[in-house]
């Protein structure tokens, strides 16, 4: 189902700015416009080039079945196709929703510059993870997330939550609030300005993020290369050596281990340049086992370093955590 949308107007005298306004594809949450018309905007501002929202409904908007049941790629597959079918030219997904493997026909033009990758967490009254108290009831619908606070030993009862983010945040906030608090990304809090509402950013000691959260990936037809030469302007290259590492990690561990993965790599200056910190984690369902590790090394080897710490993490054991508390 498609349905046309905003428009946001390029200025046709600019460099590039002939054509007709560009297709970006969409999902209709207001997490997925909000993204999408950034995209937009930043696109006719560096170009010059109009471009219209066009919004699709994907199988996950349609479904109330936990994610988990959905699979990680059922938000993005409606989008895939509109572009495959060309009723699209570009769409703008949350990254860490992508599937791992390249698509024979697609290609990631662009990875903005990523938004603050950490969780977040937002409980009642102003409390932070240490405040609540012991039985408190904590929602989040991803298996790393329940896993890590598990780990933390605070005796939280961790309730499987779905649904956008303005839902998730009313279970705690609304006036129907079931929950005491929430754990979601922090990136999609602060894309729907609603940053204000964050009672703890989650140290990733604690809450390790999932691989390329906060980054969005945007992606076009492989062969349209006038658009993937258009699209580059909108790359940031210490993002995608960061989301390179963590997602050639995830990559790797999903052939030898399925159970809950994090990873979180950061860029610094080193005595010989820029480095990539990597850390990852596996991490038992139940959260009584975790393996941590981290390694380190030149963006130009993003890939590389993921798959070595990888491969570290099954040499300590990482395909062993899974299936130790199944029910
Ligand atoms: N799992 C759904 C999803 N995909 C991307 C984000 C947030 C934004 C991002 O990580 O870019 C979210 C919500 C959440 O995890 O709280």
């Amino acid at each position: 189902m498609i349905e046309r949308t905003e428009r946001s107007e390029g200025h046709a005298s600019m460099r590039g700015g002939s054509g007709a306004a560009l297709r970006l594809g969409t999902r209709g949450s207001a997490l997925a416009l909000a993204q999408s018309q950034m995209v937009a905007d930043a696109l006719t501002t560096a170009t010059g080039r109009a471009v219209e929202l066009v919004r699709i409904q994907t199988a996950g908007d349609r479904s109330a079945a936990p994610v988990a049941q959905l699979g990680v790629g059922v938000f993005v597959s409606a989008l895939r196709d509109a572009l495959l079918a060309d009723e699209i030219d570009f769409a703008v997904h949350s990254y860490k929703d992508l599937p791992t493997g390249d698509h024979p026909r697609l290609h990631i033009a662009a990875i903005p510059q990523r938004e603050d990758p950490r969780d977040a967490l937002v409980a009642r009254d102003g409390l932070t993870l240490a405040e609540l108290p012991p039985g408190a009831a904590i929602g989040t619908g991803a298996v790393r997330r329940i896993a890590q606070l598990h780990a933390l030993g605070l005796q939280l009862e961790v309730t499987p939550i779905r649904g956008n983010v303005d839902s998730r945040i009313a279970r705690v906030l609304g006036p129907a609030a079931d929950l005491d608090a929430v754990v979601l990304a922090r990136a999609g809090i602060a894309r729907l300005g609603r940053t204000a509402e964050i009672t703890e950013t989650l140290d990733p000691m604690l809450m390790l993020p999932a691989p390329a959260q906060g980054a969005l990936a945007i992606e076009c037809r492989a062969g349209d290369t006038d658009l993937v030469e258009l699209l580059a302007v909108l790359d940031h290259a210490p993002t995608r050596a960061a989301v390179t590492a963590e997602r050639a990690m995830l990559a790797t561990l999903e052939a030898g281990c399925s159970a809950p993965v994090a990873a979180h790599a950061e860029l610094a200056e080193g005595e010989h340049g820029d480095e990539i910190y990597l850390r990852g984690a596996v991490i038992s369902p139940d959260g009584a086992r975790a393996i941590r590790l981290s390694r380190t090394g030149t963006p130009a080897d993003a890939a590389e370093i993921g798959k070595a710490l990888a491969a570290d993490l099954l040499d300590a054991g990482a395909d062993t955590l899974m299936g130790s508390t199944e029910k």
